[in-house]
């Protein structure tokens, strides 16, 4: 494999195409812009008050289109972010490794840069493949004449295929100059090893500290990523805020298409911060989108060698993401949360669809199939009414337990209990669009259901319930355990009703947004009723707190 890294003062044969390039784009670029007054702006108005996501990638371009800046705009794509491009260097690689890269010049590096930071406003700078320290410095100043609202570095050194993409002497400059102005900075085992001087790193242990090591050359979060650490079912990443270490747990998907993954997360991890995310929450939503990518592709075969890409927009070619009414969850929806009982209908001699129907005519802002009892074919047919139900009036429907009813039905999620089937297993099945929730009754349990991508946690029981039989009560004092532990949004649930709601959401508990209600709802005469009634204790109770 050839490195080529040339000087523009003694450019051999091979580079003079670049200087050309360069020349011409510059000099094209220089030709006199016609004044103000006769340029016409295509930016409106409403397109500025609409800002667009913004990221710039400044990485290497990869021919067989898997990794590099190609996978980097396609994750942005992907996640509904908008992708400006500085190409570092161009390679010419395959699914069998890389067979050849190019040096862009470093001024027509600085020149690209500039292009880009003075004209766009650039919310997040991403960084790949930076083959020289003289790159680095040049991305350094610009950086420091135009600043950004975060730094991603992805420090690219050595290709999963094994080739070199960065001189070793870069190593001190990332190190010094870099990472102090980095948010996140995101090696793999083996690039963490690199930069800490070929230290052995052989455990999530040994993750840790090669992660508290990072830290201190400057940057404000890192994640070290163990997908190449020896085989486990569980792919681990540390994640390391300078005072809390979280692992992240994904789950290992059996492909050799595996090809840009760590390109990917560092742009999607660049999307969701340009989008306002905080670092935990990006980095989480990264780690999901890649995983599900990857299950997605994980039999498709392009090229012939051992590792091959895999598709950025499989969201395109699977209809039931597209379908949902609620393709974006937003934790105000729990506010009151309408979960049916298929025994209470049977006694109050109404149908599913009847009482969901009521429920959203009183005001729930979400609703749950929980049927036990349903025969499937019966279920479905009743949760697909639902859908229309819900997907007119905007409200969404989740279903409980049951993933093959709801991807059937095509719900907006399911909500799952620790006996369940694991929140990362539904995750995996329903894509990332949808809204799942987890039953925790501990801060442990809830941190899981953050692992594993869950979008809220339901906590109870807090008070005595008949409806759910064996289910311990929590109290307030659980209740408030669980929601002063979670970074998920809270639904409190068991034995709500009218006249203990207010209390429940008085507590002013951090991340509790609203509450849960079976049979104070549905195991009424007039479910309507009920649920208007509830809506304006807990409206009042939260406007006066
Ligand atoms: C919002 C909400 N919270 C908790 C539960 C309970 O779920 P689970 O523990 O799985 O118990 P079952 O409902 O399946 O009996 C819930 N359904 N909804
Ligand atoms: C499903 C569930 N999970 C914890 S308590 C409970 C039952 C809540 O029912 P109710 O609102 O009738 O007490
Ligand atoms: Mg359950």
């Amino acid at each position: 494999m050839k490195f080529l890294c040339y000087a523009m003062a003694s450019a051999p044969p091979q580079a003079v195409h670049l200087r050309l390039l360069s020349s011409t784009l510059s000099s094209s670029s220089r030709r006199p812009r016609p004044p103000p007054s006769a340029r016409r702006y295509r930016v409106a108005a409403s397109a500025r008050e609409m800002p667009w996501p913004h990221v710039l990638t400044v990485a290497g371009s990869d021919s067989g289109g898997g990794a590099g800046i190609q996978a980097d705009i396609k994750a942005c794509a992907a996640l509904g972010a908008y992708c400006s491009s500085v190409v570092t260097a161009v390679t010419a690689q395959n699914t069998a490794g890389v067979q050849g890269i190019h040096v862009v010049p470093e001024e027509f590096i600085r020149e690209q840069l500039n292009s880009v930071l003075s004209d766009m406003s650039v919310d997040v700078v991403k960084t790949g493949m930076l083959p020289s320290i003289g790159v680095v410095k040049v991305l350094c100043e610009s950086l420091k004449k135009f600043p950004v609202k975060a730094l991603v570095v992805d420090p690219v050194l050595v290709s999963t295929s094994g080739d070199t993409l960065s001189a070793s002497s870069t190593l001190s400059v990332y190190r010094d100059e870099l990472f102090a102005m980095a948010d996140i900075v995101t090696p793999n085992v083996k690039e963490a090893s690199r930069l800490l001087g070929d230290v052995s790193l052989r455990t999530v242990s040994d993750m840790r500290s090669a992660a508290e090591s990072i830290y201190k050359f400057g940057p404000k979060y890192v994640l070290v990523k163990g997908g190449d650490m020896p085989e486990s079912s569980d792919a681990i990443d540390v994640f390391f805020d300078g005072k809390e270490f979280i692992e992240l747990h994904g789950h290992r998907i059996k492909t050799h298409n595996t090809h840009g993954t760590g390109c990917t997360l560092a742009s999607c991890i660049a999307s969701e911060l340009a989008k306002g995310a905080t670092m935990l929450h990006a980095v989480q939503v990264a780690k999901n989108f890649v995983e599900t990518a990857l299950h997605h592709s994980k039999d498709l075969i392009i090229g012939n060698g051992p590792q091959g890409p895999f598709d950025h927009l499989f969201k395109l070619k699977c209809p039931p993401y597209n379908v949902g009414s609620q393709p974006s969850f937003k934790a105000d929806q729990l506010f009151l949360y309408a979960v049916t009982d298929s025994g209470m209908n049977k006694k109050w001699g109404r149908s599913i669809k009847e009482s969901v129907r009521a429920a959203i005519e009183g005001g729930a802002t979400i609703v749950q199939l929980r049927e036990k009892d349903a025969e499937t074919r019966e279920f479905l047919e009743a949760a697909k009414a639902c859908m229309e139900i819900c997907k007119s009036s905007g409200v969404p429907l989740l279903i409980n337990d049951r993933v093959d009813i709801a991807l059937a039905c095509k719900a907006d999620g399911v909500h799952v209990g620790q006996s369940d089937m694991l929140a990362r297993e539904v995750r995996e099945l329903l894509g990332p669009g949808k809204i799942i929730g987890v039953s925790c009754k501990t801060p442990a349990q809830a941190q899981q259901a953050w692992n594993d991508g869950a979008d809220y946690i339901g906590c109870g029981g807090v008070y005595p319930t008949s409806t759910k039989a064996n289910n311990p009560t929590l109290g307030f004092e659980g209740l408030k355990t669980v929601c002063l532990a979670s970074k998920l949004p809270v639904v409190a649930i068991g034995g709500i009703n009218a006249s203990n709601a207010g209390s429940v959401m008085e507590l002013g508990l951090p991340n509790l947004k609203g509450v849960a209600v079976v049979s104070a709802l549905f195991d009424r005469e007039c479910v309507a009723t009920e649920t208007r009634n509830l809506r304006s204790i807990l409206t009042n109770t939260c406007s006066r707190t």
